[in-house]
């Protein structure tokens, strides 16, 4: 294919991209360019690994896609990290998954906001990367969903790679740990999976808090903690609460999770809302007015994962009807979907609705019975509560007969695992927020 012939091809497959996939574009698509397009394989060189990575894992398919809608053949896509121009001669590296810890290319320093909510969370894991191991020993943040503890994880890692390429570093949410833990017993390797998270530079484990009622998962990181703690390796842990909160984990754990720093991360104000959704929308290549991020802000205020997801439906809407990005048009995207925090549904809404549903008094819900068929719509009321209400965890156990916050947690968990696993769990939160929002 004639050099000029291309290149013009390539562009408009990049074009084509962006309107299959509007949701997983980013700005520094800008940035791809043609490695080698020859006998139905296309070769797109990328600016570094770790976007190649990301086009590898999660936009492989529409590129093919994209490619045989322009070409009308079927052609077959590879990300390789190359020199920009185009050079057929020049031997591309193609992406290595493998063992490799997987970074999001969108978790960075840079593109993470920093506010009032977060500054310390963001100042530590800066200290960290510079100088793991020597700084903040463990670094424990926490904080409730969607407030940026994985970014400010994956940022702490780019950092600390682009200081330091040859980083080791293992990266697991709490449940890998746990199922590769039991594999190795299983597999009769432990000493193989010992091994290899010892012999890290940084370790990070997500979501500490599911290790709760895992003793021989706990004995195991216990070890894990302490030689990688000896030998000066950094350690950087997540969890949904602070350490003396976290329920069922055994003291020791608990006593050396606090022996670094431990930082809080709080919901975003208003103005850091703003901020954010003004980064988001510039990392996928968006132009949107203040007024509009202004909206955004105001109307979805629970987590940012939800901010997020508002400017997805923004833009895939302009996407689809071909329309510029107005207000107007982000009114009418957002439409129901905004936040059912803004209906006011109070706490009393939802008992109001679960104690009909489930026949039970409130009474009861407030009681310490904890038969069944009291202690399930009780458990529902939290959940629901967590999720359409904007009240702390202690204010919802308050209503609830005065029950603790780890309660509360513990009941919000529970709900959502059933919720997960069981359909008729599923049908019966649908029916009762339905009836909840219908106030
Ligand atoms: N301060 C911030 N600036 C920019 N983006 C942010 C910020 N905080 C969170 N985000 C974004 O919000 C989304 C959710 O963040 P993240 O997954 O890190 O949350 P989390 O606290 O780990 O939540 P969970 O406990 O559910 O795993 C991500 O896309 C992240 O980039």
């Amino acid at each position: 294919m004639a050099g000029q012939d291309s290149a013009a091809i390539f562009d408009k497959i990049c074009e084509k991209v962006r309107k299959l996939d509007p949701v997983n574009t980013r700005k520094w698509f800008d940035d791809l360019v043609l490695a080698q397009f020859d006998g139905g394989l296309l070769q797109i060189g990328c600016p570094d690994e770790t976007k190649a990575q990301y086009l590898e894992d999660t936009c492989q398919s529409v590129f093919s896609q994209a490619a045989q809608s322009i070409t009308g053949h079927l052609v077959g896509v590879e990300f390789t990290v190359a020199d920009r121009k185009p050079q057929p001669q020049q031997k591309s590296r193609k992406v290595e998954a493998g063992e490799n810890v997987k970074l999001h290319p969108d978790y960075t320093f840079e593109n993470f906001v920093v506010g009032p909510c977060n500054r310390l969370a963001h100042a530590s894991c800066i200290a960290v990367s510079n100088s793991p191991g020597n700084t903040y020993n463990p670094l424990f943040l926490y904080g409730t969903v969607g407030l940026g503890k994985t970014h400010l994880q994956h940022a702490l890692c780019h950092e600390a790679r682009n200081r330091e390429p040859n980083t080791r570093i293992r990266f697991l949410s709490c449940e890998q740990f746990v199922n590769k833990f039991i594999s190795a017993i299983e597999a009769g390797n432990l000493l193989d999976f010992q091994t290899e998270l010892r012999s890290v530079d940084i370790l990070v484990i997500d979501d500490i808090q599911f290790l709760r009622e895992r003793e021989q998962s706990q004995e195991e990181f216990f070890h894990t903690f302490n030689a990688l703690y000896n030998n000066r390796k950094q350690i950087v842990l997540t969890a949904d609460c602070a350490p003396g909160e976290l329920p069922a984990i055994e003291d020791r754990l608990i006593s050396r999770f606090k022996w670094g720093l431990v930082c809080r991360m709080d919901p975003p104000s208003y103005e850091t809302r703003v901020a954010i959704v003004q980064k988001k929308a510039h990392l996928r290549g968006l132009d949107i007015g203040d007024d509009i991020a202004e909206f955004i802000a105001d109307k979805v205020k629970a987590n940012i994962r939800e901010l997020e997801g508002a400017l997805t439906i923004i833009y895939a809407t302009a996407q689809t009807t071909d329309e510029p990005i107005t207000l107007d048009l982000a009114r009418q995207a957002l439409g129901d979907t905004v936040s059912t925090v803004e209906k006011n549904i109070t706490i009393s809404d939802i008992i109001g609705v679960v104690t009909d549903h489930f026949s039970v008094r409130l009474s009861d819900l407030q009681s310490k019975k904890r038969s069944q068929s009291i202690a399930l719509p009780r458990q529902i009321c939290m959940y629901l509560a967590r999720n359409m209400t904007r009240h702390s965890l202690e204010e919802i156990g308050g209503h609830l007969g005065g029950r603790d916050h780890t309660t509360v947690l513990h009941a919000c968990n529970k709900i959502t695992e059933l919720e997960k696993n069981d359909q008729n769990m599923r049908n019966q939160l649908a029916e009762l927020s339905k009836v909840i929002k219908k106030g």
